[in-house]
């Protein structure tokens, strides 16, 4: 049986085109302006200035690689809707853009966990009507009524996944197994390392580094979280979400902070790339659909939901995408190799030392938020 901290599976050479085309994809900026002439553009950057996506097509904020044009093609064929993506580094950035006026300029958006109940509390969502979904049923039995959102209320499970350490195997001085590795090798380490641009992941990871939990609500184990990567900070290149895929394969950088289905991607793509779930634990997280509260066209918005919880959309775009479905029929029709990437679906015992991200206290977030500007910005 595989151990924390050690690499699970050797890479099918079978993905490592489509992996490579992904990437391109994602990453030019020519063929960004090819979707928009087509039918999906996607943006790096925010919505227009004042907001308001009331132009007919289907406007989501997601993650990067979430969606692609094959995704979006098949939709707009499907509906003769067109499709628009704004892509976010964080929940929180997310959160501060709907809160600065976007809830009316999209559809649709991809909070994780977490800040799904942070969004409740401030009544940023609409409630589902879940007569207009269809396959639900499809969704793996522990989504059915998950903690973050009791009985899918306001969102719909998409996809999950854990956070852990993508290294370049010949650009490292060892093989981490813990994120201890960072503050134990910070001098051969130093600007070779990039931390996630994600304050509850990055603090977390911090916090889970000293024996505690990614929701602490403990201030003195915040501050000493803050402290610990205040240490590590001088030897950190950057915080970033993506763009570090070209330095960490070059051998500039050694060691990334990556979430697990953008660290595959990468796994698949070269062999030297591996990604490691680290020994004291990880966060395991899950990203939803959901429709901000002030949202325009609501309609697309469940059309789109519908259209990602059938089984053979959701299937094909994970053999693109690489991100770990939260649906079990989707994931009966995946190959065999994609169902038993032990990086993209660890097994029970890793998963059991790993921990969900959830919303903490307001003074704890505030102690979090005020850390986390430090840090960044020292
Ligand atoms: N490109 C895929 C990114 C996956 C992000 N999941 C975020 C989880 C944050 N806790």
């Amino acid at each position: 049986m595989p151990v924390p901290g050690t690499r699970l599976q050797t890479p099918a050479d079978s993905r490592r085109f489509a992996v490579s085309r992904r990437r391109f994809l994602q990453g030019s900026a020519a063929v960004v302006t090819g979707l928009a002439a087509a039918n999906c553009r996607q943006n790096l950057a925010g919505p227009p200035a004042g907001g308001g996506s009331n132009d007919g097509a289907l406007h989501i904020y997601t993650w990067a690689n979430y969606t692609d044009d094959g995704l979006a093609q098949a939709f707009t064929e499907r509906t003769g809707i067109p499709v628009v993506v704004d892509i976010y580094d964080s929940n929180e950035i997310m959160l501060t853009r709907l809160q600065a006026g976007g809830g009316d300029a999209y559809s649709i958006i991809y909070p994780s966990d977490y800040m799904v109940s942070e969004m409740l509390e401030l009544d940023l969502l609409t409630a589902l009507d879940q007569s207009r979904i269809t396959g639900l049923e499809n969704l793996r039995a522990q989504w059915s009524n998950p903690a973050y959102d009791p009985n899918n209320a306001h969102s719909v499970p998409f996809c999950w996944g854990t956070t852990g350490l993508l290294y370049n195997r010949e650009a490292s001085p060892g093989e981490p197994t813990d994120w201890n590795f960072l503050w134990d090798n910070q001098a051969q380490l130093s600007r070779r390392i990039t931390m996630l641009d994600d304050m509850r992941e990055t603090l977390g990871a911090t916090l889970k580094s000293l024996g505690y939990s990614y929701n602490s609500n403990n201030p003195d184990e915040i501050e000493a979280a803050y402290n610990r990567l205040l240490e590590l900070r001088p030897h950190i290149a950057a915080f970033k979400t993506t763009g570090f895929e070209n330095e960490l394969l070059s051998g500039d950088l050694s060691v990334s902070m990556a979430y697990s289905s953008d660290a595959i991607a990468l796994t698949l793509e070269d062999e030297r790339m591996q990604y490691i779930i680290p020994a004291s634990g990880a966060s395991l997280w899950t990203d939803t659909l959901a429709i901000p509260a002030t949202a325009p066209n609501v309609d697309a918005a469940y059309q789109w939901i519908n259209f990602l919880l059938e089984p053979e959309v959701a299937s094909s775009a994970v053999e693109r995408l690489f991100f770990a479905t939260a649906n079990q029929a989707a994931f009966d029709l995946l190959p065999a190799d994609i169902q038993n990437n032990a990086d993209l679906y660890p097994p029970d015992e890793i998963l059991a030392k790993s921990e969900g991200i959830v919303a903490v206290n307001t003074a704890s977030t505030d102690l979090f938020d005020q850390f986390w500007t430090e840090v960044t910005s020292a």
